[in-house]
């Protein structure tokens, strides 16, 4: 058997492809890697939140799935949009990396906690909106790019720091940038962050599914990013809309937090779910309803006007 991953072609991208390459390996499933360019990678001049995201890094992927080009594809989960087409469907998530947004710069001793005042980079609206609300001391400026084109902006001064996904930054080996992990209390990350999920097309032969399915799947993440993420297709999202969610598993018990944040920082919801694993979805759902409830539905619409 020899399974062809499809993968986009920047490091963090072909990191999280080679990981799946590995995994199989240790079963002694062969496999090869299939590059694909998508109109994400290509547009780094606008703003992600202004070219219609939804989707943007998948659509190649999910074209080639269809054609039988590639038998999967490898995305991070947080970059995968909510709901997906009926003829393709998520067959694996792997085990969670540490979930922590960080703080990234030359300067150890910058923390935002404190008062210090300095500039920020980051172009995640969930970003921007948190650290108009916990932060009103920073400012922030749009940093588009992969993690090496941040990282080369915050040397060329663009900016005193960057905020990324601790998973990013431990895959790329930029450990050594980190100056503070942020609480995952205040800071709560986005759906899916730190997890790789695999996407296959209901036409891939059952015996591939069931290998590849058997060999990276993470039960544990996969009962909590099924929470997160039936929680962010009830808000009709992606990773473009200020809201964050994340789902943690003691025993049986998966209790689920999550919120949305107004653009402007003034407003911050949040709630809290429990129950079993097996109402994964439905915790997601009633989280979701919640945080509608309580003003999310217009905190969401002054969002989809202002993109
Ligand atoms: N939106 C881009 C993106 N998609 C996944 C990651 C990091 C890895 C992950 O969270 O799985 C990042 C970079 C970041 O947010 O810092």
């Amino acid at each position: 058997m020899n399974i062809k991953i499809g993968t986009r072609g920047s490091k963090l991208a072909l990191w999280q492809a080679y990981y799946i390459q590995d995994l199989l390996k240790t079963a002694h499933v062969d496999s090869e890697l299939v590059l694909i360019d998508t109109k994400g990678d290509q547009i780094l001049d606008r703003s992600l939140s202004k070219i219609g995201s939804k989707g943007v890094f998948t659509q190649e992927l999910e074209d080639q799935l269809r054609a039988g080009t590639i038998d999967i594809a490898v995305h991070s989960a947080k970059d995968l949009q909510s709901s997906l087409p009926e003829d393709l469907s998520i067959i694996a998530f792997t085990e969670r990396e540490r979930v922590n947004d960080v703080l990234v710069s030359h300067d150890k001793s910058l923390s935002l906690a404190g008062g210090r005042e300095f500039v920020v980079g980051t172009s995640s609206t969930r970003r921007v909106a948190m650290l108009k609300h916990f932060c009103p001391h920073i400012t922030t400026v749009d940093m588009r790019g992969n993690l090496q084109t941040r990282l080369r902006k915050l040397e060329e001064g663009q900016c005193d720091a960057l905020l990324l996904a601790y998973a990013g930054v431990h895959r790329m080996e930029y450990d050594d940038l980190i100056a503070e992990y942020l609480p995952i209390q205040d800071f709560t990350p986005a759906v899916g962050q730190g997890s790789v999920a695999i996407e296959a097309a209901s036409t891939l032969p059952i015996d591939k599914r069931n290998i590849v399915r058997q060999l990276t799947n993470h039960a544990p993440t996969e009962a909590c990013l099924k929470a997160e993420r039936a929680f962010l297709r009830r808000l009709e999202g992606g990773c473009s809309i200020p809201v964050f969610g994340l789902a943690t598993l003691e025993n049986d018990e998966l209790t689920l937090t999550g919120g949305v944040v107004r653009l402007d920082g003034s407003e911050l919801l949040r709630d809290r779910f429990s129950g079993p694993t097996s109402d994964a979805e439905q915790i997601g759902h009633d989280l979701a309803e919640s945080i509608l409830a309580k003003g999310g539905d217009e905190i969401l619409r002054a969002v989809r006007q202002n993109l």
